[in-house]
């Protein structure tokens, strides 16, 4: 890390220590750093999420509020893992201190597949005619069944947004796809559980999946006509998904309503 970078963001304690590599910032948000460093014991590289203290706010409610929050975040990655979603695994965590260490992915954003996809496609979107969508397609089914698989264990994510969703590359599928293909090739990761809650109500899951849709949207409005893959494959994905699907639709007609009245 370059000594400008630390006076600016002073490192948390935990990533003081000797490690086998230097901690790297790699994403600075209003809330919070994210780190890159590798596991004291195992080696294993990992991300570092720190929440450091406000010295705006009164320090005992600062002090709790960090805590609760990151204590929040890994418990709803703890849950989720333990379910079978892909999320990152927790490895270590310091509420008080306003850190929890998890699993590095290895992988680029969702967002940065897609508009490698898309590349240089007209604003319209139209593919050319000799083009075949299968690949991103088929990604927004896994998109679709991520969300789902989420859903089904009575998590709502709060922020999903395809740069809250990481592609790790398949290891075990040597893939022989041309060069466009891969950029959307891979599982997907949810990561950033900052304002995950923990809710089985319709009403919930389908504002989690207006929040998508709308993200996406302005996102990818070239690649808007394709969020219907995402639905379609979500439906399936549990139980009540089809519920859901329909409450999106009332969701969707208070968002115009709202949008209309300004
Ligand atoms: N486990 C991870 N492995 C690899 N990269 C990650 C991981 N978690 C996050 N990242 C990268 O760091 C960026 C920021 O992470 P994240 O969204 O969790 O933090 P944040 O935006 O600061 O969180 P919050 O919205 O809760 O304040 C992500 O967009 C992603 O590129």
């Amino acid at each position: 890390m370059a000594a400008t970078e630390e006076q600016q963001f002073p490192l948390p304690k935990i990533l003081t220590y000797p490690a086998s590599a230097p901690p790297s910032l790699i994403a600075q948000g209003a809330e919070g750093r994210l780190y890159k460093t590798t596991h004291l014991e195992s080696g294993l590289p990992c991300a570092l999420k720190y929440r450091p203290s406000k010295p705006y706010r009164h320090p005992i409610l600062d002090a709790r509020l960090t805590k609760a929050r990151i204590a929040a975040e890994a418990k709803v990655l703890d849950r989720c893992y333990r379910e079978g979603v892909r999320v990152p695994a927790v490895y270590a965590l310091d509420a008080a201190a306003g850190w929890v260490m998890i699993e590095w992915v290895d992988g680029k954003p969702v967002r940065q597949g897609i508009n490698d996809w898309l590349g240089e496609r007209p604003e319209d979107g139209t593919p050319a005619a000799s083009e075949d969508e299968t690949p991103l397609v088929d990604l927004m089914k896994r998109i679709g069944e991520a969300v789902g698989n989420l859903h089904r264990t009575g998590v709502i994510h709060g922020d999903l947004t395809t740069s809250n969703m990481m592609l790790k590359p398949w290891a075990s599928r040597p893939s022989n796809a041309g060069d466009k293909a891969k950029a959307v090739e891979g599982d997907i990761v949810l990561i950033d559980f900052g304002l995950a809650t923990q809710s089985s109500s319709d009403e919930d899951r389908a504002v989690d999946l207006y929040v998508l849709e709308r993200a996406f949207a302005s996102t990818h409005p070239r690649a808007e006509r394709l969020f219907c893959h995402v639905l379609d494959s979500y439906k399936p994905s549990y139980k009540k998904a089809p519920s859901v699907i329909i409450k999106l639709e009332d969701v969707r007609m208070r968002g115009r309503k709202k949008s209309m009245l300004g």
